[in-house]
């Protein structure tokens, strides 16, 4: 029976590849490809930084990706955990490079993780942690083959069926007791034993017994394009729709004067709005909405009544900066609606200059934009033509999961 030995859990992740059988791309190699909007790699430490038996993380990188990790790892929930070294010209090498970063960091066991297996869950991880725990010196996690395997000779004609009841492909993090698989790794440096392609084969080579633990058929590792691309299609997939709506309320005195801006549009009426801008309460009411929608407090926090820079300010201005905020944050402006609650002038007639101006503010189309209006049938403040009142709704639409 093998020893339970304690010690933290140890992390490595090798990302040192040129990934060619993915072939070439402007984003870089295959663990810098960008899928549900993020890079491979991204998605690959995840579940590890997250995962509370993780000790400390060491990520295996080529010399020349340096930019690209910053880049990619740059909003990566506890970033600065991560011990970063290079790798070698081979998986093996890299691996070994990583092991031997793990040295007097008071790691008992090791899980070594390619990084281009963005799918790992945090259920593998305690299942292979239990079988560790449990005393096992080498964990494999594995799923059956489902295929029916031939062997081909060069010519392409099949030379028999292989049993598959006891073939199991192979998946990481595979996962050590540490100085175990440090020694063999070592060892197999030393005597260039073979070209393994991956940890489960030197602890085999080693003599060390390797456990079969059940996998995840979701964690496939991504190796030609077409993995890339699925594995976009499925984070695009199953991103929550990130919809967020938000409203706004104004309301502003009329006094003796010539006209009234509302929506941007000048109308001749026998009084004014009295405001420290152009007083147009419908551009006021939506800025607040659009505000509203990234959490970014509303329009006097952005346009101090008390700053005299904004005396007479036409409101596009304050709308167009909403608008600036919400896309900066990553929203897609989908529509916007305005209803304004006034006992003169009529609406009606400006309406669709009213829709035409908001379209152009906003730089979306015209049948997103919406103006209605209603008396206050002759009651209260609006109904006496003290004032004028606008409320509104504007939706928009966030890129990736919240
Ligand atoms: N010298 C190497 C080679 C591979 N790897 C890493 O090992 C993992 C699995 O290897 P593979 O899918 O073969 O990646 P590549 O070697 O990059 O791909 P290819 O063989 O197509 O070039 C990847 O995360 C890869 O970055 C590494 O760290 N160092
Ligand atoms: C380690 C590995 O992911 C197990 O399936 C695999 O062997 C490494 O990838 P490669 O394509 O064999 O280099």
């Amino acid at each position: 029976m093998e020893q339970v030995r304690s010690g933290t859990i140890g992390i490595v992740v090798v990302a040192a590849g040129r990934g060619e059988r993915a072939g070439a791309s402007l984003e870089g190699p295959k663990q810098y490809r960008r899928i549900g909007g993020r890079a491979v790699i991204w998605h690959t430490l995840k579940p590890f930084l997250d995962w509370p038996k993780s000790g400390p993380i060491v990520l295996v990188i080529h010399p020349d990706d340096r930019a690209l990790l910053n880049d990619a790892t740059a909003d990566v929930p506890r970033r600065e955990n991560l011990i970063v070294v290079t790798g070698g010209a081979t998986r093996q090498a890299s691996v070994l490079n990583g092991l031997r970063a793990l040295q007097g960091r008071d790691v008992g066991h090791v899980m070594i993780q390619d990084g281009v297996r963005p799918f790992v869950d945090a259920a593998l991880l305690e299942r292979i942690a239990t079988e560790l725990s449990s005393g096992k010196s080498a964990v494999l996690p594995a799923v059956p083959v489902s295929d029916t395997i031939k062997r081909g000779d060069a010519s392409g004609v099949v030379m028999g069926t292989v049993p598959r009841k006891d073939l199991f492909a192979a998946q990481t993090p595979q996962s050590f007791h540490y100085e175990t698989i440090l020694f063999a790794h070592e060892r197999a440096a030393e005597e260039q034993a073979a070209d393994f392609t991956d940890d489960a084969s030197i602890a085999e080579w080693a003599g060390i017994p390797v456990h079969l633990v059940e996998g995840s058929i979701d964690n496939v590792k991504l190796t030609v394009q077409r993995d890339i691309a699925m594995a976009d299609e499925k984070l695009r997939g199953s991103a929550l729709p990130d919809v967020r709506t938000g409203n706004g309320y104004d309301v502003h005195q009329l006094e003796a004067g010539d006209g009234v801006t509302l929506c941007g549009i000048f109308i001749p009426h026998d009084q004014k709005l009295k405001g420290h801008s152009d007083a147009d309460v419908a551009l006021h009411a939506l800025t607040d909405a659009l505000l509203a929608t990234c959490g970014a407090g509303d329009i006097g926090d952005h346009f101090p009544p008390s700053d005299m820079q904004w005396k007479g300010a036409p409101s596009r201005i304050f709308l167009e900066h909403a608008a600036r905020i919400a896309r900066e944050a990553g929203g897609t402006i989908m529509n916007a609606d305005i209803s304004l609650i006034a006992e003169a002038p009529k609406i009606g007639p400006h309406r669709q200059a009213m829709r035409e101006k908001l379209a152009e503010i906003l730089g979306i189309s015209l049948d997103r934009c919406s103006v209605k209006a209603t008396t206050n049938e002759t009651i209260g403040f609006v109904g006496r033509r003290e004032g004028i009142a606008a409320i509104a709704t504007a939706t928009v639409v966030f890129r990736g999961n919240a």
